[in-house]
């Protein structure tokens, strides 16, 4: 279905059916950078330390070969899921990405509204630029990202408002209780951007409270740097959310076996695109073993480093129900507003269809650990 695109673009040229962006998706970094302020793509594009994990987890993809089998009657690549309890046209989520509007002034709107428009799950960051309500409005599928607040009350109330707007599962991110060192936005202090666009969910939230005349990041940081969480903490967002939940930053088997005993529904095998720890291992790395260790009694997640079609299939085949993309969307936001992020929706999943068929998997089921070959370092 998906690779009818191919067709469209052959016949009428990729200009007339999308904006003027190229096929290849790997070209629209450098694309972003020439438009973006300069601090914006490098809060974007960069991460933690020396960008040490952020390569590695492509190298991780490269190692990985697809191995493609003939003659097996491939009539059709399937390329639906279930995941949370939801039906899937695409093993394909828009990850969370905060403070959209540094991209474009249309921000989680736009994105919203890509996402919609091919029936695939938006997941809205805490930190996200316009209201979880005012997303809604515009979102199809929708899930809410969680970053923790120490103060409950503020938690509860995110979630009750989460819940109220129709997010049916939540994802909660636990890699990122504070901002690691990042050299990039360091030099560019690009901090107090939030000021302008990062935080008017919890200004507007009627739970929210700030101390005459404290600086709002300030504040900001106070609120969301919770380190002393532990496993007996997801209790009270079992009490409080009744909906699935997914653990987001899981990279270890124990790690992912206590979500399994904390009844959570889901984890999301991520190293948040290699922005937190940097000299962390390989997102893609850590799938495989984490996967085994948990087998079905957890669906497992994945993402970091997604920039193709055939990396979605990697992933698949190494265990994971669906995969969260990152930064690749925001760079089409960046270019092209919603028309940028439906392009790189549709090249992507058109990419991995024809990446399905042509390597002999009559869809997203027929993927296994034999659909790979990795190679020796
Ligand atoms: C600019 C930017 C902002 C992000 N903000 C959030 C966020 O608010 N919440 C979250 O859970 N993850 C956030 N992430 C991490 C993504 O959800 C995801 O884990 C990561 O981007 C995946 O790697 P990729 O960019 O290589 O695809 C952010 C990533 C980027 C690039
Ligand atoms: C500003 C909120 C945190 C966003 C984030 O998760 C990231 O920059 O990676």
């Amino acid at each position: 279905m998906y690779a009818d695109f191919q067709f469209e673009i052959y016949l009428n040229g990729l200009n007339d059916v999308l904006p003027s962006l190229p096929a290849d998706l790997t070209r629209l970094e450098a694309l972003a950078r020439e438009k973006l302020p300069p601090e914006a793509y490098d809060y974007i594009a960069g991460s933690a330390g020396t960008g040490d994990t952020a390569v590695a987890n492509r190298e991780a993809f490269r190692r990985r070969r697809i191995v493609p089998r003939m003659l097996r009657g491939v009539t059709g690549g399937d390329l639906s899921t279930r995941v949370l309890g939801a039906e899937l046209p695409a093993p394909l989520l828009l990850g969370p990405v905060g403070v959209l509007r540094i991209a474009h002034p249309e921000g989680e709107l736009a994105v919203a509204r890509a996402a919609r428009s091919l029936g695939l799950p938006m997941v809205l960051s805490t930190a996200a630029s316009h209201s979880m309500e005012e997303v809604a409005e515009v979102a199809g599928p929708r899930w809410y990202q969680l970053y923790w607040p120490g103060d409950r009350d503020l938690a509860v109330s995110f979630l009750e408002r989460a819940a109220a707007a129709g997010y049916t599962a939540l994802v909660v991110t636990l890699d990122t209780f504070t901002l690691a060192w990042r050299p990039g936005d360091l030099d560019n202090a690009y901090l107090p951007f939030l000021r302008g666009v990062g935080i008017q969910n919890y200004l507007a939230d009627p739970v929210f409270t700030a101390e005459a005349g404290e600086d709002p990041i300030a504040h900001w940081a106070g609120v969301f740097g919770n380190p002393g969480l532990t496993w007996d903490d997801l209790a009270f967002l079992r009490e409080h959310w009744d909906g699935p939940i997914a653990l987001k930053g899981i990279q270890q088997s124990d790690d992912a076996r206590r979500a399994v005993d904390a009844g959570m529904d889901g984890i999301v095998v991520s190293n948040h695109g290699g922005r937190q720890v940097d000299g962390a291992v390989a997102s893609l790395d850590a799938l495989p073993i984490v996967a085994h260790a948990v087998g079905d009694q957890i669906e497992v997640l994945f993402d970091s480093g997604v920039r193709t079609g055939a990396d979605v299939v990697k992933a698949l085949a190494l265990g994971a129900k669906a995969v969260l993309l990152g930064r690749p969307y925001v760079y089409g936001l960046a270019l092209d507003g919603e028309e940028g992020v439906r392009h790189v929706l549709r090249c992507l999943l058109a990419e991995l269809e024809l990446t399905l068929r042509l390597s002999g998997h009559d869809g997203v089921a027929a993927l296994s650990s034999e659909s790979l070959f990795e190679q020796p370092t």
